[in-house]
């Protein structure tokens, strides 16, 4: 299990597996999660057309470009086409024949609600109804509110030429951006959820297509809907709960001179607490975690169960405190004001090893300190270019040296290899003030301290006693 997660005994895991099969895939979505589906399903041995309503995503992936930085995906992708195995296509026609047709579209936040979109899936659903034979399986991927599958079920059933012989399972997906490809072949379990009278010949079907890890020994759980669809969003909603709770102990340890690090690396000790997502900091951004516990929170409101998760609003409102939190340390590294400053941020993604922005807490801050009258440059190794794309508002620059010039102070805001790797007494001399806060608690103090810098960081006592 790739993240050390201990396991009791599971009673609802089922052995026996069938040996691996080809089959034939349709994946409807080639976003992060879709592209990385369909490329690895391929890489299994299995046929996959994948489909996209983004003409250019569709282009970038059939000639072996991933519109994403995802580590390892040019990669993959390269060998998957090579096979022949694996296609791009925006005609839903391409997915007639397929044996599992999978659902991998997003479920984005609601402008204005906290609910999540589920347009998207439904519209998917709709889309691949006409083209689905009279046994075919659909598999819902994308993380949605509880309830929905049965809707799609009935929307499919609507749909479909063979009506109520369309079979749909939810199969609720965990990868971690930056280990997709790892998390997709090599999970910590797989979970189906399954319906009616053909349950047992679609968790069949799972098997064929899962064959090769489940042959490694993942745990595979079967649930019905409504199961699958809640272990999804409680899962990160207890990840974002555990970040959030140490981000509130830093919030302690700041008012009390205390050192969060310190803090986290001793309860951590805990096994039944453990050092994972312990990480104190900027707290938790990206395209999941944030809109996934606000539509878990809406739901639970729609179905009269808002008191069980009125805590994920306290969750969410100490996230985003850490955002305001690194803005007033900024103001305060800068003598009391942040206008005319200037302000370098060193990174841009949500997290490391990933392009993605959505909802970053290092783009909010740089945002922030901009509108408190600062000139801010930004930096990332990779997520420059959508960055451009997304905010043309704000200045980037292409190398760290460049961001950081003349700089009144540096915020280290993802947690970037490239950053651990900086020389700190070269960059001084690029700097105007040499004044750094690490928002993600992951530089050394004491190298930057040696070098004549400030260094200062969330949650932690001003000097840190490192
Ligand atoms: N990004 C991640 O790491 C993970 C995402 N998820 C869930 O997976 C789902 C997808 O997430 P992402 O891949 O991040 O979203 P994304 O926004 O990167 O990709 C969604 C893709 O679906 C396409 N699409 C939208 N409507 C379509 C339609 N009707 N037909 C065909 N294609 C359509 C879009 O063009 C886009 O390429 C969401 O529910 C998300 O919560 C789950 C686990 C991990
Ligand atoms: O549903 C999803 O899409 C996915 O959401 C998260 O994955 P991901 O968003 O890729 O990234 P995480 O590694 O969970 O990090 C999320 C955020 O939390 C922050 N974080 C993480 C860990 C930590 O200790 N502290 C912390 O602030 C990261 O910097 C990042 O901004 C979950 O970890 C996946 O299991 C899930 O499949």
């Amino acid at each position: 299990m790739r993240r050390g997660a201990t396991s009791a005994p599971r009673p609802a895991v089922a052995t026996g597996y069938s040996r691996p099969v080809a089959l034939r895939i349709s994946v409807v979505g080639t976003g992060y999660l879709g592209a990385v589906h369909a490329a690895c399903m391929a890489d299994l041995g299995h046929t996959v057309v994948a489909i996209d309503v983004d003409p250019a995503k569709v282009e970038a992936l059939a000639a072996g470009r991933a519109p994403i930085f995802e580590p390892g995906l040019d990669e993959l992708l390269e060998r998957a086409l090579a096979t022949g195995r694996l296609t791009f296509t925006s005609d839903y026609a391409a997915a007639a024949g397929a044996d599992v047709h999978f659902i991998c579209v997003g479920t984005p936040q609601r402008r204005g609600e906290n609910a999540a979109d589920t347009s998207y899936v439904f519209a998917a659903a709709e889309s691949l109804a006409p083209h689905l034979g009279a046994s075919t399986l659909v598999v819902g991927k994308s993380t949605v509110p509880v309830g929905t599958a049965a809707r799609v079920l009935e929307r499919l059933r609507r749909g479909a030429p063979a009506g109520d012989g369309v079979r749909l399972a939810w199969n609720p997906e965990f990868l971690r951006e930056g280990f997709a490809i790892e998390d997709t072949v090599a999970p910590d379990r797989f979970v189906y959820g399954v319906d009616g009278d053909t349950a047992d010949a679609d968790v069949a079907l799972l098997d064929q297509v899962y064959a090769a890890p489940l042959a490694t020994g993942t745990p595979r759980l079967v649930t019905d809907f409504a199961t699958a669809e809640l272990v999804k969003v409680s899962a990160n909603a207890f990840l974002a709960t555990k970040i959030s709770f140490i981000n509130a102990m830093a919030e302690v340890c700041e008012a009390a001179g205390a050192d969060v690090v310190a803090l986290a690396e001793a309860i951590g000790h805990d096994d039944r607490i453990g050092h994972k997502f312990l990480g104190a900091g900027l707290g938790f951004g990206g395209g999941c975690l944030p809109k996934d516990i606000r539509a878990f929170m809406a739901r639970a409101g729609e179905l009269g169960a808002d008191q069980a998760l009125t805590f994920l609003r306290e969750v969410d409102a100490i996230n985003l405190r850490r955002r305001s939190r690194m803005v007033d340390l900024a103001r305060a590294e800068c003598g009391g004001t942040l206008i005319g400053k200037k302000v370098a941020v060193l990174g841009a993604a949500f997290k490391p090893n990933s392009d993605d922005i959505r909802d970053s807490p290092a783009l909010d801050v740089a945002r922030a300190a901009h509108l408190a009258g600062a000139t801010v440059t930004v930096h990332d190794p990779k997520a420059l270019p959508v960055a451009r794309r997304v905010h043309p508002d704000m200045s980037y620059a292409d190398t760290i040296e460049a961001a950081c010039e003349g700089a009144d102070v540096v915020l280290h805001l993802t947690e970037w290899k490239d950053y651990r790797d900086i020389d700190p007494a070269a960059l001084k001399a690029v700097v105007s003030s040499p004044h750094i806060i690490d928002g993600r608690n992951a530089l050394d103090p004491a190298r930057w301290r040696g070098a004549g810098w400030t260094y200062r960081a969330l949650g932690r006592p001003h000097p840190v006693v490192a």
